[in-house]
């Protein structure tokens, strides 16, 4: 008989139509569950309300509670999974980081909606059971995080919010769904097994990484305020394979000099950066010092950067840009490595 925990977190999920107009996040996990309706399988839900926010005003330390809330739920032997409701627009920021330090066999599932709970067609009752199936699955066991969404399973690491408003707005840049939900999960893939980072102290909810697009005309502005502001890592995204061209390669040189770690990803939505222009090209960009994301997407890397910076302030290492600079490379490098290349590429 799986028990599961469900953690609600707000999202279009939870919203409803305020007087005022537009949707809020209101509904509360138990609200969620009832909705959801009755699961076959003899799956017992017992429901915890987190956070009540639509995703686009999470904070790195509402990123930090809901692991920490994971955690929490995980450190009990009578759970058998635990499933996350979430708003969709910055899901795969959460999605990386519950992955990244997930240590555990028993599955994570995240989900969402992409229509309010009081839409006639909602899509949050069958994400949300499809995501409660899942999780209650020994099929899902040792899987990492996943995200369930339009019938389809996820690996959490790689997935990028693709569309605004598709009934299935996301994707993997690594490669397509790895199941689809029947009466139980069906997967096709597994994805190798990596070693978990250690869940992020309080340093983590203030650490500061920008992220910062190339377009024509662009110059080392934004890059620069960006520094200004304290940032500790910036998200370059380039044109093309990662491409910035040569004013804001001017600027990653100067970053890097001050000691910040930049990572260097595509504006593309998919594809990995690969060094093969010179002259502000990504050739250039590597050798001022930015660090190449392969395909992990921009949104996720950033919260990778964030766990690694977090973790070296707490070490009070000497050389802490220098050691999270290795570590992140070492880290992107490995993430593209997992992923066939031909779905990269
Ligand atoms: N479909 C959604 O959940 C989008 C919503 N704006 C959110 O992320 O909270």
């Amino acid at each position: 008989m799986p028990h599961l925990v469900l953690l609600g977190t707000g999202g279009t999920i939870a919203s409803r139509r305020m007087p005022s107009g537009g949707s809020k996040a209101t509904d509360s996990a138990a609200e969620l569950a009832a909705a959801a309706g009755d699961l076959d399988g003899d799956i017992t839900v017992e429901v915890h309300d987190v956070l009540a926010v639509n995703s686009f005003n999470l904070e790195l330390r509402d990123l930090r509670t809901i692991s920490d809330a994971v955690a929490h739920a995980l450190a009990r032997d009578d759970v058998d999974g635990v499933v996350v409701s979430h708003g969709t627009d910055t899901l795969e920021e959460t999605a990386a980081l519950l992955d990244l330090v997930h240590d555990d066999p028993r599955p994570v599932v995240l989900t969402g909606a992409q229509r309010s709970a009081d839409a006639p067609d909602t899509d949050g009752p069958r994400n949300l059971r499809d995501a409660l199936v899942v999780a209650a699955a020994p099929d899902s066991r040792g899987r990492g995080a996943l995200v369930v969404f339009a019938g389809e399973v996820f690996s959490a690491f790689g997935l990028r919010k693709a569309h605004t408003l598709a009934a299935q707005p996301f994707a993997n840049v690594f490669g397509g769904p790895i199941g689809r939900v029947l009466e139980r999960p069906e997967y096709a893939f597994r994805p190798d097994a990596r070693a978990p980072l250690a869940r992020p102290g309080a340093a983590f909810d203030a650490v500061r990484v920008d992220l910062v697009l190339a377009y024509p005309g662009a110059d080392s502005w934004l890059l620069d305020a960006a520094l200004r502001a304290g940032a500790q890592g910036v998200i370059v995204l380039g044109g093309g394979a990662g491409n910035p061209g040569t004013r804001l390669t001017d600027g990653i040189a100067r970053a890097s000099r001050a000691g910040v770690v930049v990572g260097l990803g595509t504006r593309t939505g998919a594809g990995a950066v690969v060094p093969l222009y010179a002259g502000g090209g990504a050739v250039d960009a590597v050798h001022a010092g930015a660090v190449p994301l392969g395909a992990v997407p921009g949104t996720q890397a950033r919260i990778l950067l964030a766990l690694i910076l977090a973790e070296a302030q707490d070490a009070a290492d000497d050389d802490a840009a220098e050691t999270a600079r290795s570590r992140f490379a070492r880290l992107c490098t490995h993430a593209d490595a997992r992923s066939a290349p031909s779905a990269v590429l």
